[in-house]
């Protein structure tokens, strides 16, 4: 059984029936374990390295509300998985006077919500959206703490380092995505009067319900191999979940199943089920295939025994066996491969092909061209420097796409069928960077995760290493960097043999890091090493193609329904400046597809109210000649679309204003009327003609100059 979110409410209800859990009732505080004492002085310690004041109140500025519109978008799918269980966390703890709260990697809180009392008290010292609780902002705390050791912590009273916040008791749990990575923190903090023993199983158990669901929405057309040690323990939420691929590789697992098994995320990909388990795909089709099949034993390979059964997400049971059947030479190669597959040797470290759900699919270069003269730009010179081995920087403010620039080059680049590993280096706590990495020899070091892990540079051999934020990278580790990218080897923390390595190295910034370089911020040879090209991307509201952009992503949100933006949403989509760029133009459009519900046409009404005051006080502020200077936008002008339409592959405006046929006006004609136009208006200037239009130089030249019908 899956650990439905009923059954495990249900089990919840049971386990805290003895404790009265339900009212007000409260726990003596005693230390859970040996171990938390120490957890609690390491990081004391880490605190007074960082050289934080248990005194002075620390500094509480919550995020902007546009940056943090981006955080919580950055996180979307763990919000997703996360917020329901989270409502449900805060039933079960609701007479305690406590509240609910997920954060990201960085310790950023992306939601709350609790006991309104306490959420007054708790506002005092900012556990509230948009504040940062990593410890080297708060000090211990349970949030942070947790992110640093990776493993459920509490911080009571006067654990607290900072004084301030000796008022409370906090139970963290570290979230881990599919493929291991951690990704956030949910915690419960309350008042420490109302402490409560069993807070911290309710906070654990939540955690594994947030992972087991998202992984299993994850494992489309895959078969999932749910296991643990105690056959009694199947079907509760304490069973690790594998998903297999079709060709027998592992592609992803909850946390119970690599603690079970041993591994870390990365290594886990370099298994197949064969390897780990013993027993072929084909054979766990057999056997789980039947009606009345019952639970399997199988040995995993250091002799210990496991029970298993298996689930499949997907059109049935009968794929996977055709897979299996077409598939033979992969699965005796599978065979052949055994257990000497989990040695995270450089020359097996590609990561299988990820799951088609597990990343969004790159687009292609030429898919990154939709008329801005700036991104042509940048398309035709990255083109010149593919498979030249040359590093390529790309520079430009966050959501503008240079994470999918970076993908789109691996995808058009020999490499493709190799791995693309993205590290974000903004987003993973300073101290875990480096062995996020380089990776670690087991046994390398306490108070974190003990077992060896395989770097992020050596999960990209024979791919392309896509270094986020490069400009966050801590100073001391860009020399060791600079090093692996000059010797193209790599040593774990903890071990002495250098492993040789292949990768094709892409970077980004939002920083200018010149600038950083005058500060001593950045290693000037590191940056050499990196900026062979270098590349800007333009911000959205720079781009003259905000028109086709937005039907783009229009269509992807619709997913084939047929919808349009009238005229004012659209004045206040050009008026906006769009600090969050693609991205929020991305959420802006999703929310609204999502407002609008069966209504054909998106108005303001279903607009979020974030982007409605950002996008009217530019409004206001602007100078009236500014206004006037916006180009008419043809899509809100003219009738409802017909179905025919909307396949129409220009423009938003010209997708929508075909008329029919016999007297009046052609879609071509309308075109060419309102360019003409522009152009009069633009004095004949073709620039600036096609930046008041929002299309590109290019596609002026096709609208006046191209007979209606010519290919574009
Ligand atoms: N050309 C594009 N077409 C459609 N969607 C795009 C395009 N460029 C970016 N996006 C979307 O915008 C969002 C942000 O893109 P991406 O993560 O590549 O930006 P980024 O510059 O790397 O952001 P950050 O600096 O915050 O990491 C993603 O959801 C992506 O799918």
């Amino acid at each position: 059984m899956t650990a439905s979110p009923t059954a495990t409410r249900a089990a919840q209800r049971d386990s805290r029936r003895p404790s009265g859990f339900g009212h007000s009732a409260t726990s003596v505080w005693l230390p859970p374990d040996p171990g938390h004492v120490d957890t609690i002085a390491q990081s004391h310690e880490r605190c007074a390295s960082l050289r934080l004041s248990p005194i002075r109140p620390p500094d509480h500025t919550p995020l902007m509300r546009s940056d943090l519109a981006v955080a919580r978008e950055r996180n979307r799918c763990l919000s997703l998985h996360a917020v329901p269980v989270m409502e449900m966390l805060l039933e079960q703890i609701l007479a305690t006077q406590s509240m609910v709260l997920l954060t990201d990697v960085q310790g950023t809180v992306l939601h709350s919500i609790g006991h309104d009392d306490f959420l007054t008290r708790a506002s005092k010292v900012a556990l509230a959206p948009g504040v940062n609780w990593s410890e080297s902002s708060k000090g211990t705390n349970a949030i942070g703490t947790a992110l640093v050791t990776e493993t459920p912590t509490i911080v009571h009273a006067d654990e607290h380092f900072v004084h301030a916040n000796q008022f409370l008791t906090c139970s963290s749990s570290p979230i881990f995505d599919p493929r291991g990575n951690l990704v956030g923190v949910l915690d419960v903090s309350g008042d420490h009067h109302s402490f409560h023993v069993h807070t911290m199983g309710l906070v654990k158990m939540s955690a594994r319900m947030i992972q087991n669901h998202w992984l299993i929405e994850d494992s489309h057309q895959t078969l999932r191999l749910h296991f643990h040690l105690r056959r009694d323990y199947l079907g509760t939420l304490m069973e690790g979940i594998v998903s297999v691929g079709q060709d027998g590789k592992l592609l992803a697992a909850n946390r119970a199943a690599l603690d079970m098994l041993r591994l870390s995320g990365a290594a886990l990909r370099m298994n197949t089920v064969t390897g780990l388990f013993g027993v072929s795909l084909g054979a766990l089709v057999d056997h789980f295939g039947s009606t009345l099949s019952t639970p399997l034993e199988l040995s995993l390979p250091d002799g210990r025994q496991i029970h298993a059964n298996a689930r499949f997400n997907g059109t049935g049971w009968h794929q996977l066996g055709r897979a299996r059947d077409d598939q033979p030479e992969a699965l005796a190669h599978e065979a052949a491969r055994e257990p000497a597959a989990r040695d995270a040797l450089p020359d097996t470290a590609r990561e299988p092909t990820a799951h088609p759900n597990a990343v969004p699919p790159s687009p292609s270069l030429r898919q990154l061209q939709t008329g801005d003269a700036r991104m042509d730009d940048v398309v035709t010179r990255v083109k010149r420097v593919l498979d030249r081995d040359i590093p390529v920087l790309i520079q430009g403010e966050t959501g503008t796409g240079k994470e999918m620039l970076a993908r789109a080059i691996h995808q058009g680049s020999r490499r493709a069928s190799g791995p693309f590993i993205a590290v974000n280096c903004a987003s993973i706590p300073e101290t875990l960077i480096e062995s996020e990495l380089f990776g670690y020899e087991e046994g390398a070091f306490t108070g974190a995760r003990r077992k060896g892990a395989v770097g992020k540079v050596l999960q990209a051999h024979g791919g392309t290493l896509f270094l986020d934020e490069i400009g966050d990278m801590p100073l001391g580790l860009q020399a060791r960097l600079l090093r692996v990218l000059q010797e193209r080897e790599v040593t774990p923390l903890g071990g002495t043999r250098a492993l040789p390595v292949d990768v094709s190295v892409i970077s980004a910034t939002h920083q200018p890091l010149r600038e950083l370089i005058d500060r001593k911020q950045f290693r000037e040879d590191l940056y050499y090493r990196l900026n062979g090209l270098v590349v800007q991307l333009p911000a959205l509201r720079e781009r003259t193609d905000l028109l086709a952009l937005t039907e783009k992503l229009l269509k992807r949100e619709c997913r084939g329904r047929l919808l349009r933006l009238d005229a004012e949403v659209l004045r206040l989509m050009q008026a906006c400046r769009w600090p969050g760029n693609i991205r929020q133009l991305a959420t802006v459009l999703r929310t609204a597809v999502a407002m609008a519900g069966d209504d054909a046409v998106i108005t303001v009404d279903h607009l979020s109210e974030d982007f409605l005051q950002d996008a009217r006080r530019t409004l206001d502020e602007e100078p009236a000649s500014v206004a006037a200077s916006r180009p008419p936008v043809s899509m809100a002008q003219h009738a409802e679309p017909r179905p025919s339409d909307a396949a129409a592959p220009d423009g938003l405006g010209s997708a929508q204003v075909g008329e029919a046929p016999g007297g009046r006006s052609t879609l071509h004609q309308l075109e060419h009327d309102t360019v003409r136009r522009a152009l009069a208006e633009a004095g004949g200037n073709i620039s600036v003609a096609a930046r008041r239009l929002g299309i590109s130089r290019n596609t002026i030249y096709r609208k006046l100059y191209w007979p209606p019908g010519a290919g574009r």
